[in-house]
C-alpha cells in the first residue's frame, strides 16, 4: 500500500511523507485533530497543498463552487466507500456514498427524500421531541447532563419517529440504549480513518465474513446491526415489512405518508428506501443534528453574553416560537430579523465548529483542474477543508476566528453572499445536504424551546471538555446543568 510516486517532477509543495505514502492522511486524521493539521499545512505550505500521492488539499475559497459543483462534474472518491452500510451481505449505496450521479438523482427524487427535504411536515412532531426531552431535564432536575450524549438521545428518538412513528426509546429510558450512541460514534472514527486508505475497504467494511466475525464479538460496535434489529415493538426493519398490518400506528410518519395504503414487500422498491433512508437518517442526518447541536450548546457556554442575548429575544412576549416558520430566513429581511438571533448563533456556532471537518473529496474530472500555476490531473483527489474556509480572513474579518454571530446580521448582502459561499457546514453543490433545513428547524426548535425554559451551565469536572474531529466532531467529558430560570 505504500505508493511511490514516479511522476517526473511534482511541483504541488507539501510534506515529503505525503508524496510518498497514502499513510500520510491517516496520520492526518488518526490523533482527532485533522482540521488544525490542515490549518497547519496551508499556513505553511500555500493555499495548494499536497497531502497524499493522489491527494490535494486546497484552501482558496474560489474552488469552493469548482470542486463542488452543481452538475456532477467532480464526483465523489473513494473516501465514501466505507460508509455504505452492508445490507443483505453486499455494500449498499445510499444517496450519501454513491458516486454514481444516476443513483444520486434518483434516490434524491424518491419520495422518501423528497419527504424528507420538507420540514414543514415534521413541525409538530420536532416539537414534541424537543418537550419531551425538556420534561426529562425538569425529572432530573439539578443532576449534571452528559451534553455528549443526550444530543444523540433526542436526536436519535426524534429521528425515529419522524421516519417510523413511536420512539426508540432513549429519553424515555434515560441511557444509550441498545449502545447504538457508543457505537455509531466508535465505528464513525474507524471509518473515517479507514476510509483514507479505502483499498482496505473491500477485506473489512465491505466484506460480510469478516464483518460476520466481527458481530461474533458482542462488544464489537456496530451501529447499523442494532439499528435494524433494535427500536420499539417491533423492530426497526419489521416496523418497515409489517407497516400494513399495523394498521398505521406511526401517526404521520414518513413511512406512512410514503407508503399510504400500499402493501410493501422486501424487494419492492420503497422497502429498499426506507433502509436506504434508515441508513441516512439515523447514521448521517440524527448523528449530524446532535453533534451540531453539542457545538451550539458549546459554543453558547463559552461566550455567556450571547448566550445571555439570545435567551432575552426568545424569553421577550413578542417574540414567536414557531421555528419551522423561519426555515427560509437565511437571507436577511426585515420582517424576519427579529428571529434571526437563533439562525446567527447557530451558524456562526457551526462555523466555528463545523461537524465534518476533514475536506470532503471529489475527483478531478477528465481535463485536470488548473489551481493558480498548477495542473492537477485528472483522477486528483481534491478536497477545500471546512475549518480552513471557515476561518478566512478575507470572508469573515479580521476576527474570524471569534464566536461572535452578530457578523451574519451586520454584513451587507455582498459580505453575506460571501459568507454563505463559504460556510460549508452542510455540504456544497448537488452533493450537498439535502437534510439542511430540516437540520435547522430541529435545532432551531431545541434552542428556541430549552432557552425559553432554562439557563445551562457548565457541570463538567475540567473547565472545558474535550473536542476532537475525525470525521465528524466529537466532545468528551462535556457535562452541564439545566437550571430553571
Ligand atoms: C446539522 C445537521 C447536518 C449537517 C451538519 C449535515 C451535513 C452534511 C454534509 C456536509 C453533507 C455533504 C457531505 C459530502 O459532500 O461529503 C451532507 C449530505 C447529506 N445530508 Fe446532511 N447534514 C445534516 C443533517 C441532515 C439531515 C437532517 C438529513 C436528512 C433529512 C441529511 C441528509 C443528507 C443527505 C441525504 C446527504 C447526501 C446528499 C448527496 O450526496 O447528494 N442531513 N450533509
Amino acid at each position: 500500500c505504500f505508493v511511490i510516486r514516479t511522476r517526473q517532477k511534482d511541483t504541488i509543495p507539501g510534506p515529503l511523507l505525503a508524496r510518498i505514502t497514502t499513510y500520510y492522511r491517516v496520520w492526518l486524521l488518526i490523533a482527532g485533530d485533522a482540521p488544525s493539521k490542515y490549518a497547519s499545512l496551508h499556513k505553511r505550505f500555500g493555499p495548494v497543498v499536497r497531502t497524499g500521492p493522489n491527494h490535494v488539499s486546497i484552501s482558496d475559497s474560489k474552488y469552493i463552487p469548482i470542486a463542488y459543483d452543481a452538475k456532477h462534474v467532480f464526483r465523489k472518491g473513494r473516501f465514501y466507500d466505507v460508509f455504505r452500510p452492508l445490507y443483505r451481505g453486499k455494500p449498499m449505496d445510499t444517496v450519501f456514498t454513491t458516486s454514481d450521479p444516476a443513483l444520486n438523482k434518483s434516490l434524491k427524487r424518491s419520495l422518501v427524500t423528497h419527504m424528507l427535504s420538507r420540514p414543514q411536515l415534521y413541525a409538530k412532531e420536532v416539537d414534541e421531541s424537543v418537550d419531551m426531552f425538556i420534561q426529562q431535564m425538569q425529572a432530573m432536575e439539578g443532576e449534571s447532563i452528559d451534553i455528549s450524549s443526550w444530543p444523540f438521545y433526542w436526536a436519535f428518538d426524534m429521528t425515529y419517529t419522524l421516519v417510523f412513528g413511536g420512539s426508540f426509546g432513549f429519553m424515555a429510558n434515560r441511557c444509550d440504549f441498545n449502545g447504538m450512541v457508543h457505537s455509531f460514534k466508535t465505528i464513525l472514527r474507524s471509518t473515517a480513518v479507514l476510509g483514507q486508505v479505502p483499498q482496505w475497504c473491500p477485506t473489512t467494511l465491505a466484506n460480510d465474513r469478516f464483518m460476520t466475525w466481527c458481530r461474533s464479538f458482542s462488544s464489537f460496535p456496530d451501529p447499523t446491526i442494532k439499528l435494524l434489529n433494535a427500536g420499539s415493538s417491533p423492530n426497526t426493519l419489521r416496523r418497515v415489512s409489517e407497516h400494513t398490518l399495523n394498521a398505521h400506528d406511526c401517526g404521520q410518519s414518513l413511512l406512512c405518508r410514503v407508503l399510504a395504503n400500499r402493501t410493501l414487500n422486501e424487494d419492492s422498491p420503497e422497502y429498499l428506501e426506507v433502509v436506504n433512508v434508515l441508513f441516512e437518517g439515523y447514521l448521517a442526518a440524527a448523528g449530524e443534528v446532535a453533534v451540531s447541536l453539542t457545538s451550539i450548546i458549546y459554543s453558547l457556554l463559552g461566550d455567556p453574553r450571547v448566550m445571555q442575548t439570545l435567551a432575552q429575544s426568545i424569553r421577550s412576549k413578542d417574540m414567536k416560537v414557531t421555528p419551522y416558520l423561519f426555515v427560509h430566513a437565511q437571507l436577511r429581511s426585515a420582517e424576519l430579523s427579529n428571529v434571526l438571533p437563533s439562525t446567527a448563533v447557530i451558524k456562526e456556532s457551526l462555523r466555528m465548529h463545523t461537524s465534518n471537518s476533514p475536506p470532503m473529496e471529489r475527483v478531478v474530472p477528465h481535463g485536470g483542474l488548473a489551481v493558480n500555476e498548477h495542473l492537477l490531473p485528472e483522477g486528483t483527489v481534491v478536497g477545500i477543508p471546512q475549518y480552513v474556509a471557515h476561518r478566512d480572513q478575507n470572508v469573515y474579518g479580521l476576527d474570524a476566528d471569534d464566536f461572535r454571530p452578530e457578523r451574519w446580521l451586520e454584513a451587507d448582502e455582498s459580505a453575506l453572499r460571501a459568507m454563505e459561499q463559504n460556510f460549508m457546514t452542510f455540504g456544497k453543490g448537488c452533493r450537498g445536504c439535502v437534510g439542511r433545513e430540516l437540520a435547522m428547524m430541529e435545532m432551531r426548535a431545541f434552542v428556541m424551546k430549552v432557552l425559553d425554559v432554562y439557563d445551562i451551565e457548565w457541570a463538567s469536572e475540567t473547565v472545558r471538555p474535550r473536542v476532537a474531529n475525525y470525521w465528524m466532531m466529537e466532545y468528551f467529558d462535556f457535562y452541564v446543568r439545566f437550571k430553571p430560570r
